[in-house]
């Protein structure tokens, strides 16, 4: 069965959309780490975090899910963590295990590590590696899944990023944690810094100097000593911009539409999408800012706009790196050219997503360049798009969202292979694009 979006009426509509999943991932390993009980609220029950719990309560960490009258609480028992007893599966997620690879060798237990078709394709020597310099040893086949994660006695070390990647950044801090001595990370370029957030409301003692140089202006060092005892620490999750992406983007592109995402995070580590959207000229809206557990809040809107082609440059794309799929749709209804650089780390997601955007737009007749790292999109100017392809989803998640958001403004509907593997981050996507009016139907 296959899955088609059909152009039809304006989408209107105010919708939350789940938690984010990054700090979801973070809220349930933080509290399988410290010491008393934490309280999650507005966890993502999506498949890549059920599998990170599903992976701590292996390890001896007690999760429970409750209902309340303000919806599900999670409450996690910290306790020291035992070898499991069996393999620590994480399904589709690359946060989930390379996160739990770090905070495994921290605590000086054994665990092998493994996951679905796609994570197996995914490179892990970038965790290993670093691990290793601790003093982890590590068993894998030329650095991919499945990965035996050999926690013991770590040292503190100083660490540069070789890329901006907040999964490789954290899983060296959750390591550090256990580690005798200090850990320093030297950050040439931010990215996103929920773990660092997590660990001050954590109690851990954590600072942050600066970098030498041309690089003093965009990125600092990060200084965590080991030993640290956690304590536990509620939260509130909030929604997840990565998917707030999808209602909104659609909203920008459908004639006559007005959607309000409701309490989006606005991590300005995440919101790189949102920036470059304003430049292409959207109507978008923040109401209602608040503060809730140190991260800002915001009610964003958008109204269908004329989006005009620009130039992203490389630098962004750590605060949207999950987000060129669905800035491809916008580009695509835009007038003239957008120019995404920086984009080699797309082609080691969920899928090669810089040759399936490419292609899936190919496919529906949009006028697309792919570089070795960068993409060009030719917009059409507010026209319809032709659409008309099935598109290959690859089993990736966001190509699936992004090339439905492209039907309900195609001429031919679109179509895409599956979209069984949007579960695994946005489990009510669907429903909620109906509830706003979107026509997409399951057909043979
Ligand atoms: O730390 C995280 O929660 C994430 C970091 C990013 O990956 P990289 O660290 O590989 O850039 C992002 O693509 C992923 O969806 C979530
Ligand atoms: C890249 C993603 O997730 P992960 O790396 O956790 O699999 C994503 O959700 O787009």
């Amino acid at each position: 069965m296959s899955t088609f979006a059909h152009r039809g009426a304006s989408l209107n509509g105010r919708v939350q959309v789940p938690g984010d999943k990054s700090i979801s991932h973070r809220s349930l390993i933080f509290g399988a780490l410290a010491q008393g009980v934490t309280q999650v609220r507005g966890l993502l029950e999506a498949e890549d975090v059920l599998h990170t719990a599903a992976a701590l309560r292996a390890l001896g960490v007690s999760i429970e899910r409750d209902e309340s009258a303000d919806g599900p609480v999670w409450t996690i028992e910290g306790a020291p963590w035992q070898a499991p007893d069996r393999i620590l599966y994480a399904g589709n997620s690359g946060t989930g295990v390379r996160l739990l690879m770090g905070a495994v060798a921290g605590q000086g237990v054994e665990a092998v590590f493994d996951g679905d078709a796609s994570l197996r394709k995914r490179p892990m020597g970038r965790i290993i590696e670093p691990l290793a310099q601790m003093g982890a040893s590590s068993d894998s086949d030329d650095g991919r899944l499945p990965v035996k994660i050999a926690g013991g006695k770590l040292t503190g070390m100083r660490y540069r990023l070789p890329k901006p990647s907040a999964q490789i950044k954290s899983a060296i801090l959750l390591a550090a944690l256990g580690a005798d001595g200090e850990t320093i990370i030297e950050e040439p370029v931010l990215s996103r810094d929920h773990t660092e957030r997590m660990l001050s409301a954590f109690g851990a003692e954590i600072s942050f100097g600066p970098l030498e140089g041309a690089e003093a202006t965009r990125g600092r060092t990060i200084h965590l000593k080991g030993g640290q005892t956690l304590k536990a620490c509620d939260i509130t999750v909030p929604a997840d911009p990565s998917s707030a992406a999808f209602p909104l983007v659609a909203a920008l592109i459908v004639p006559g539409s007005e959607v309000t995402v409701e309490g989006v995070l606005m991590n300005p580590q995440r919101t790189g999408l949102y920036q470059t959207l304003i430049e292409m000229g959207a109507d978008l809206t923040f109401a209602n800012e608040r503060t809730l557990a140190g991260e800002t809040l915001a009610d964003i809107t958008a109204r269908h706009s004329a989006l005009k082609g620009v130039s992203v440059p490389a630098g962004r794309a750590p605060s949207m790196i999950d987000e060129y799929p669905i800035l491809s749709i916008a580009a695509a209804c835009a007038t003239g050219e957008t120019r995404m650089e920086g984009l080699e780390e797309l082609r080691v997601k969920e899928s090669d997503r810089l040759s399936a955007v490419a292609a899936g737009l190919a496919g529906n007749r949009v006028s697309i360049v792919e570089g070795p790292d960068w993409l060009t999109v030719t917009g059409s100017g507010g026209e319809p798009l032709k659409g008309g392809d099935m598109v290959s989803t690859h089993m990736d998640h966001r190509i699936a969202m992004s090339f439905l958001v492209m039907g309900l403004v195609s001429a031919d509907p679109v179509g895409v292979d599956s979209t069984e593997m949007i579960a695994t981050s946005f489990p009510e996507f669907l429903t909620l694009m109906k509830t706003l009016g979107a026509d997409i139907r399951a057909e043979r």
